[in-house]
């Protein structure tokens, strides 16, 4: 075959888990990209940081350099791919690249989420393309359809599972009745859960990857820090065990809301009862998945591996190949627009559902008692579920919608009940109006 345009050259910053695949795919699909591309990939360099180290990929020595700075500021590279993850030296080096007029493709959630700003208005400045759809749920084409397919619509709501690690976790605890320590490990063994999983099951992925959805969802600037964030290291058991009995399944969820009113939007991530016949509740192991509501276009979800190699290469390669051809065309894709400029609400003004777990004493009147804390409140009780045990008894109740501020301020009063033993467990209810 025959390339009628001169090659461009790929630098690549970090050769890990994503990276390494990222170098084997360029390699064995090179004709194919060319074809797809109009002109030949070709891999200008490697940044590592341990040049010694062994890796999924056989690197020619002669590519690879510790000297990241140096590879992407050369005269003839075109395109930077940074899969090194963190804030430094990942920040600087696409810094210093797109000021020298490189593009650039990230898998970087967390950079973007804390500082986005910074890495867009650098691309705008520059004239280049910043590409990031391995970033949120891996390989599932899910930022293009949002900046793209559906820029002609209005995204009403976005929710998903955006941690495979925390879903696996959930799914074993909910398919083999193991504790969240067992399920970690379980995850740990297979290569899903980091060493260190705290950014995983304390939810910080998935808050990240919330705060870039809302951002395209809703053309507003949102950062990590403005997602409310739960994890699920408190999940236990038995919780899961009521759950399942009352028809649901807990889940790790990453919601971004707009208000009725349009005037602001929620953002949240934390663990949730979902009915198990909701299309959340059947993925399973490391799966992801997202539904997007829309205005006219209705609801629609996309699912696949939200982690992985192999899968999100597979995203980081896509991106690839639209950088080049937008070079190649002398243009630039979409860029970042942030001119609703909505404002996220305080978790406390978020409409939602609670699941109450309490162990009370079992005596007449304990039921009245409970429900007037509620009614004080105005939150109104869906249904009651009572389990009597000797002495005392579990109450397990579940609302109907009310503002969060409300269900934990009830919860609060439930505690200082003298007829309350122990608030067992609280958790928020959803999906019940998703089909
Ligand atoms: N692994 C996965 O399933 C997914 C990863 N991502 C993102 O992709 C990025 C890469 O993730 P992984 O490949 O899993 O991480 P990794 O830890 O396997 O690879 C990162 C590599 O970068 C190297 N590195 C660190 N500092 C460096 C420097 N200054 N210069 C050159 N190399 C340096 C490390 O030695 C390591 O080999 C992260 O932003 C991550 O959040 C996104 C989606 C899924
Ligand atoms: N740790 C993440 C990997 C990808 O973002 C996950 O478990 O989903
Ligand atoms: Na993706």
């Amino acid at each position: 075959m025959t390339n009628p345009k001169p090659g461009l050259k790929v630098a690549l910053l970090g050769c890990g888990v994503v990276g390494s695949q990222v170098v084997r795919l360029l390699r064995e699909q090179a004709d194919d990209l060319a074809a797809r591309i109009g002109a030949p990939l070709e891999l200008a360099g490697v940044a590592v940081r341990r040049p010694g180290r062994k890796r999924d990929v056989d690197l020619d020595p002669a590519l690879i350099t510790t000297d990241a700075e140096a590879l992407v500021t050369r005269d003839d590279v075109d395109i930077v791919v940074e899969v090194i993850g963190g804030i430094e030296p990942a920040r600087s080096l696409i810094l210093a690249a797109m000021a020298k007029g490189k593009s650039v493709v990230t898998a970087n959630k967390a950079l973007l989420a804390e500082d986005g700003a910074t890495i867009h208005r650098a691309a705008r400045e520059n004239g280049v393309d910043l590409y990031f759809e391995a970033s949120v749920a891996g390989a599932i084409p899910l930022l293009r359809p949002l900046r793209e397919s559906l820029a002609g619509d209005r995204i009403r709501r976005v929710l998903g599972i955006v941690n495979g690690t925390t879903n696996y976790i959930l799914d074993k605890m909910d398919s083999t009745g193991a504790s969240f320590t067992e399920a970690l490990e379980e995850a740990q063994a297979l290569g899903y859960a980091e060493a260190d999983p705290t950014a995983d099951v304390e939810g910080f992925d998935a808050a990240a990857k919330a705060a870039i959805l809302a951002g395209l969802a809703f053309h507003s600037r949102v950062t990590a820090a403005d997602v409310h964030r739960e994890g699920i290291t408190e999940i236990t058991a038995s919780d899961v065990a009521s759950a399942k009995a009352m028809g649901y399944v807990i889940k790790l969820l990453a919601i971004c809301a707009k208000t009725e009113d349009g005037r602001s939007i929620g953002v949240r991530v934390h663990p949730a009862m979902i009915p198990r016949s909701h299309p959340l509740a059947g993925v399973r192991e490391a799966y992801n998945a997202v539904f997007v509501e829309a205005e006219s276009a209705g609801r629609l979800m996309f699912y696949g591996a939200g982690a992985g190699g192999a899968p999100t290469a597979s995203a980081v390669l896509g991106d690839i190949v639209a950088v080049a051809r937008n070079r190649l065309a002398g243009t630039v894709g979409p860029e970042e627009l942030t001119y609703a400029d909505l404002k996220v609400h305080p978790m406390g003004e978020t409409i939602t559902r609670y699941y109450v777990s309490l162990d009370v004493a079992d005596k007449p009147g304990v039921l009245a008692r409970v429900a007037e804390v509620f009614a004080r409140h105005d939150v109104s009780i869906q249904t009651v579920r009572q389990e009597g045990r000797g002495d005392d008894a579990q109450l397990v109740l579940v609302t109907h919608q009310a503002t969060d501020a409300a269900l934990s301020a009830t919860v609060q009063d439930l505690g200082r009940l003298d007829i309350v033993r122990a608030v067992a467990s609280v958790m928020r209810v959803e999906g019940d109006d998703t089909p």
